[in-house]
């Protein structure tokens, strides 16, 4: 398969040179995970070596069950590998100092706080921002969410509370929350998977815009093939359980992306591909 026939190479990669940086800004290193263990061990992801640059917008795509979901508990340090290593920014998982931010499907806003207070709630409990939360007298932290409610569309909706937002608003608010604290990595677990294709489309090109102006390290996990092309300068395809990464390929098409190529014929024809590949090792 070959996703980059034809198309010049992508904008957000020529922004980003890796040389710049010294470490990568994810490395999974032969890292494996066995849930359980004797007859009723589950090797949930075998031995994978994946490595991200800073500004890499990576989408993990695979069949259901091949461990993607994994990977991210691995790289937020709910779990510990079986095997291997996982260093984010050079570090272990588990190093206190890092800072990831994350979007679910649900995006879980405290219902009696008001959407200001929601998105500004990662300022409160992660460093270094924690340590002059309550000494902010100027307004700097609020200024900030306004700004990120500005982009996603949501000027108006500040003093708002979660139930008086519609599901697209609710996954706006949660982009915003989930970068407020400007994290090392941004993991997204199908975040617009519970959005009807219209809203979907339009929370892809906020998320363009989210990406282009403040450069995330974003690892994505989806079952939407277009969502991956769309959104991602790269995209691994997994196999099925137990999971291991069969195909990494970068997607060089320009960024800023306009949301009418998804149905151009060179999208198409990647997009087709990919789905091939993961029907055939759905089945074997
Ligand atoms: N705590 C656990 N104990 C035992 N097996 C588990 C546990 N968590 C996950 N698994 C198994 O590990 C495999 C990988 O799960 P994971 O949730 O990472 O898959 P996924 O690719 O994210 O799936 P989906 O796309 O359906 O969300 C699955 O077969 C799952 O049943």
């Amino acid at each position: 398969m070959n996703m980059t026939a034809n198309i010049p190479a992508s904008a957000a990669q020529q922004a980003t040179p890796a040389s710049v940086h010294a470490r990568p800004a994810l490395e999974l290193d032969n890292a494996s995970v066995v849930f359980g263990s004797g007859d009723k061990a589950v090797t949930a992801l075998s031995p994978t070596n994946l490595k991200m640059e800073r500004g890499d917008f990576l989408a993990l795509v695979g069949p259901s069950g091949c461990g993607k979901s994994t990977i991210l508990k691995l790289v937020s340090n709910l779990i510990q590998p079986s095997a291997g290593l996982v260093l984010v920014g050079g570090k272990e998982a588990k190093a206190k100092e890092l800072r990831i931010g994350m979007a679910f499907q649900n995006p879980t806003m405290l219902p009696w706080l008001t959407i200001e207070q929601n998105i500004m709630m990662p300022l409160k409990i992660v460093e270094p921002f924690k340590q002059t939360y309550r000494k902010d007298k100027t307004g700097a932290f609020r200024d900030r969410v306004h700004d990120l409610l500005g982009q996603v569309g949501l000027k108006d909706f500040a003093n708002h509370y979660p139930w008086q937002l519609s599901g697209g608003m609710l996954q706006r608010s949660n982009l915003c929350r989930s970068l407020i604290h400007e994290p090392d990595l941004l993991l997204l677990d199908e975040p617009f998977g519970a959005l009807d294709q219209f809203t979907r489309e339009e929370l892809w090109q906020i998320m363009q815009t989210l990406y282009l102006d403040r450069k995330p390290t974003v690892l994505l996990v989806t079952h939407d093939l277009r969502e991956a092309g769309y959104l991602a300068n790269r995209i691994c395809v997994m196999s099925a359980r137990p999971g291991r990464i069969i195909s990494d390929e970068p997607v060089n098409i320009p960024m800023p992306r306009d949301i009418g190529m998804i149905y151009s014929p060179e999208f198409v024809e990647m997009t087709q591909g990919l789905r091939e590949l993961i029907a055939q090792v759905r089945s074997t």
